[in-house]
């Protein structure tokens, strides 16, 4: 599993953007970094998958250090990998198809297996009906929906998503949370994001970045009735924590616990279907 350790990364131009960060996989399912704008989540992300170089500290994957050399990386990256904000960071074909076909092709797999790996991803992702179009011709939602796909086509352990759903209108991020949550069932996921509600319905466990540096970790619980914590990392609750706080309530994470607590404390008086 992917860990990070006493991680310190400066820019070229001097900027600290992190500071003796630690990090690790097996803390949780699904991992939530949180943090303010500029304060180290792409810049994290980016030594975890290996295109940065931590000045200090290490990333190590399965308790071995990461190194860098270009044939390490190759495979390091077939395990661990990142889908970008931008997804036209992501997308090099013209057309989807050998877009997602393209790391496959690389590695030497035959066109049949390829083909039935390509159509395979394609469907879980919901993006099976345009794969034949033109790459410029998709919306950004599709686009996003691609890039997801040419990263689960690898099949690794570990996939890091840098703000999945910025510039999503809000059916389209419903739609990439519920490919999110599909893909954790069978994969470590790790999600950065400065959309508190968003990370409050997908992850267990949180790590608060503020200028570079680790101030709060925990199970989301914990995490998200810190207030201060969050005021100081520049971030607003949940509006279901803010709701549970007012109305005095337990924190429930989903329907299922919050039903339980109902029956419990008010019988089944209430039909809720
Ligand atoms: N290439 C670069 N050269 C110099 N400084 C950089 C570079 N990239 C990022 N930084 C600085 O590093 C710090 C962390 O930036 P980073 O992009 O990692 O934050 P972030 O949390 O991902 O922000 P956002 O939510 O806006 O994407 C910021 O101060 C930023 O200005």
């Amino acid at each position: 599993m992917l860990e990070v350790k006493n991680l310190t990364y400066s820019y070229e131009d001097g900027t600290k953007a992190l500071e003796n960060v630690n990090i690790d996989l097996k803390k949780g399912k699904k991992i939530g970094i949180i943090g303010a704008n500029g304060s180290g989540k792409s810049t994290l992300f980016l030594n975890m998958v290996g295109i940065l170089k931590p000045k200090r500290g290490n990333i190590l994957f399965n308790g071995e250090h990461i190194k860098y050399s270009k044939k390490y990386l190759r495979e390091y990256r077939k395990k661990v990998n990142i889908v970008f904000q931008d997804p036209d960071k992501q997308i090099f074909y013209s057309n989807v198809y050998d877009d997602i076909a393209f790391a496959l092709r690389n590695i030497g797999y035959d066109e049949e297996e390829i083909k039935s790996r390509v159509d395979k991803v394609l469907k879980r992702v919901g993006a099976y009906d345009f794969k034949d179009k033109p790459v410029h011709f998709l919306s950004y939602g599709q686009k996003k929906r691609v890039a997801i796909a040419g990263i689960l086509v690898m099949d690794g352990d570990v996939i890091l998503f840098d703000e999945p759903t910025s510039g999503l209108d809000p059916l389209m991020t419903r739609e990439i949370v519920n490919i999110i949550e599909d893909i954790s069932k069978d994969k470590n996921i790790i999600i950065s994001s400065h959309d508190m509600n968003l990370i409050y319905e997908i992850c267990d466990y949180i790590y608060v970045l503020e200028k570079g540096k680790v101030i709060k970790e925990g199970l989301v619980n914990e995490v998200f009735t810190e207030k201060e914590i969050l005021e100081r990392a520049g971030l607003e609750e949940p509006w279901l924590v803010k709701i549970h706080k007012k109305l005095g309530l337990p924190l429930f994470k989903d329907e299922e616990e919050f039903f339980s607590y109902w029956r419990e404390k008010y019988g089944s008086g209430i039909d809720w279907s």
